[in-house]
């Protein structure tokens, strides 16, 4: 997060000159930037308090809060909703062997790739250590499906080398749930999404299965 700086006093050749006009302006200049500045802090506290720390993505907290408030807009327009559950394949030996920095580095190159890669006013948070969630608001079935495996594919062409510049060779499994087949309800949509990632992840990694009805 930013850090705030508040830049308040003024030269006193400036201002100090004994005019009681400049120097009621002055306070009331001074007491805008303080309020201004209190909105700014408050909303940057806000802002931090719904990230992860590591990428940058939102994070849990704010995904049930989101996903929750997008499945009601969902059902008064009435429209898809489509909940992804992504988990990087094999991810502790990658730790294991080349060092939680690496790991971290990895997730990281994930998230970039994940935000970068989804529409607009789709939400891609960190669920866990390397499993994350992309909500897909107005998204059905067929068309979050394209989007997962779209990211499927792109996440198995990052280029992250290892010191010796041979490639990584990273895959990520994913599971699909979606409103309102897969569930109504912010848990069950994501336990199904969860079943389903487990589904993928038995079927042998690097692949998307879709929730059962
Ligand atoms: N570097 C790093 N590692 C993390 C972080 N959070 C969780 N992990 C690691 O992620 C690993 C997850 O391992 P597992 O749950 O066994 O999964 P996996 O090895 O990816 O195996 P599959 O999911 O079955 O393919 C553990 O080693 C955790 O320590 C993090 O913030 N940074």
């Amino acid at each position: 997060m930013g850090v705030l700086h508040l830049h308040l006093t003024s030269p006193p050749d400036e201002t100090d000159n004994g005019d009681p006009q400049a120097e009621f302006a002055l306070g009331a200049a001074e007491d805008m930037a303080l309020s201004l500045s209190n909105v700014q802090l408050r909303e940057q506290l806000e802002e931090a308090s719904v990230r992860d720390a590591l990428t940058g993505l939102y994070n849990r907290r704010f995904l049930d809060d989101t996903l929750t408030r997008e499945l009601a807009r969902a059902e008064r327009q009435p429209g898809p909703l489509s909940v992804l559950m992504l988990d990087i394949d094999h991810f502790k030996p990658i730790n294991d062997d080349h060092g939680h920095a690496f790991g971290d580095k990895v997730l990281i190159e994930v998230a970039g790739l994940l935000s970068n890669n989804v529409r607009r006013g789709d939400i891609v948070c960190r669920y866990g250590g390397e499993e994350f969630v992309i909500i897909m608001p107005g998204a059905d079935l067929a068309a979050a499906r394209q989007r997962g495996e779209h990211l499927r594919q792109q996440v198995a062409t990052l280029n992250i080398t290892l010191d010796d510049e041979t490639p990584l060779g990273l895959t990520v499994s994913l599971g699909l749930a979606c409103y309102p087949q897969h569930g109504e309800y912010a848990d069950t949509l994501l336990h199904h999404a969860d079943m389903a990632l487990y589904g993928a992840k038995q079927g042998g990694r690097n692949r998307l299965a879709i929730a059962h009805h």
